[in-house]
């Protein structure tokens, strides 16, 4: 027999989805708060300003302010997430519940980005924010392991791209390079605030040898992208999906790609996509119109993540099942999107093939097999954890 199972053209399954080893390249720890994390600190911290005070309904409020359609109104939701993220305590117990909540859906590696600017309000200085979210990164990756999940978390730096920070941050993250911060980004609203306004701070990087993403075609077209790599250098593209302006279908099903997105699927440059956010800013109007179908299908290097899972209502597991839904991926779909963005992590090339060889293929492939043996318990050896 030579024509694949039938077993692996399957629609996964939710559980299959959770057990799968994932990793997570674009998520904004002050967009992944637990609602009830933002409460209890609300009270805690003397925060006055919370819409709602109940974790229900505050949950649901997040997701609703920020389903606008707009960039900009979608950010406004922050001023109550960085509001309570003021102290040391706020932002280690914030970490270390990023990490746990992450390794549960089945994360095994993620980089994690915040603002240390936005920070500061209540008198920390810029290498006690770093430090206390490294503490509380490592905090929940204990937590995770003692549970029998096994995740590595590194932090991106990000500056805010309407402020004047961003050559300071870029020498805090070079300055924590092998102290739990992996590399740097600029975010914030796109319109009217161009990378290059940053070049100072991606000049400074490169010379340092380090790297960068930058959130680059999200709520504003194809000039943000070409600026984000051929002036800034950027390693990656945060969202990136308007280079499907960039990209013709004609009638007969032909495809066109211009000069932009032709440069960056032959680099192979990462698209961090985040479909539900996508949505929520109006830059795709449903998960079955969204580009990361036509761009998986033209091999663009494409990963799949989550943004902000507090305003979104989702995590990694939930944007597979969305794509799944929406496109039809099988497992071998969602290794592929996988083994991606492990290929584009900033950790070194060395610790990437290993978690690709040794944590991503075997863990895919026993969910895979997992036909082989109906009889064995589901819940044994679950993919990717275990002490
Ligand atoms: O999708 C996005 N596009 C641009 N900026 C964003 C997005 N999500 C969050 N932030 C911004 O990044 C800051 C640091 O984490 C957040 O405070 C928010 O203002
Ligand atoms: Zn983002």
């Amino acid at each position: 027999m030579t024509s694949e199972p039938r077993q692996n053209r399957a629609a996964p399954t939710v559980e299959q989805i959770r057990r799968a080893p994932k990793v997570l390249l674009h998520d904004h720890l002050d967009g992944g708060l637990r609602a009830g994390t933002v409460a209890d600190l609300a009270r805690t911290t003397g925060y006055r300003g919370l819409p709602e005070t109940d974790a229900g309904e505050l949950d649901r409020w997040f997701r609703a302010a920020a389903d606008s359609g707009s960039l900009e109104r979608y950010l406004e939701t922050f001023s109550h997430t960085v509001g309570v993220m003021q102290s040391r305590g706020a932002l280690v117990r914030v970490a270390a519940e990023c990490a746990e909540d992450l390794a549960a859906d089945g994360v095994v590696y993620a980089e994690v980005r915040y603002a240390p600017e936005q920070h500061l309000a209540a008198g920390l200085a810029l290498h006690e924010v770093v430090e206390a979210v490294n503490d509380g990164f490592r905090e929940g990756e204990r937590r995770a392991r003692e549970r029998g999940n096994r995740i590595r978390v590194g932090a991106l730096l990000t500056a805010m791209r309407h402020a004047a920070r961003a050559l300071e941050i870029a020498r805090l993250a070079n300055a924590y390079r092998d102290a739990g911060v992996v590399g740097f980004d600029i975010a914030g609203a796109e319109a009217g605030y161009p990378p290059t306004r940053h070049l100072d701070a991606f000049e400074y990087l490169k010379r340092e040898n380090n790297h960068f993403t930058i959130h680059a075609g999200e709520a504003f077209g194809l000039p943000s992208i070409w600026q984000a790599l051929q002036w800034c250098g950027a390693d990656r593209l945060g969202h990136g999906v308007r280079i499907i302006d960039d990209i013709e279908v004609g009638d007969d099903g032909r495809v066109r790609l211009g000069r932009l997105a032709a440069y960056v699927r032959d680099k192979r440059v990462p698209l961090e996509m985040c479909p539900t956010s996508n949505l929520q800013t109006g830059a795709a109007a449903s998960y079955a119109d969204h580009p990361i179908g036509l761009l998986r299908r033209l091999h663009f290097r494409v990963t799949v993540n989550t943004d902000n899972r507090l305003m979104s209502g989702t995590g990694v597991s939930r944007e597979f099942g969305h794509l799944v839904d929406a496109f039809g991926y099988t497992l071998d779909d969602l290794q592929w999107f996988t083994v991606n963005a492990m290929k584009s992590a900033f950790i070194p090339f060395d610790e990437r093939l290993a978690m690709i060889n040794d944590v991503i293929k075997p863990g895919f492939a026993q969910l895979k097999s997992a036909w082989l043996f109906p009889d064995a318990p589901a819940t044994s050896g679950a993919a990717g954890s275990g002490g």
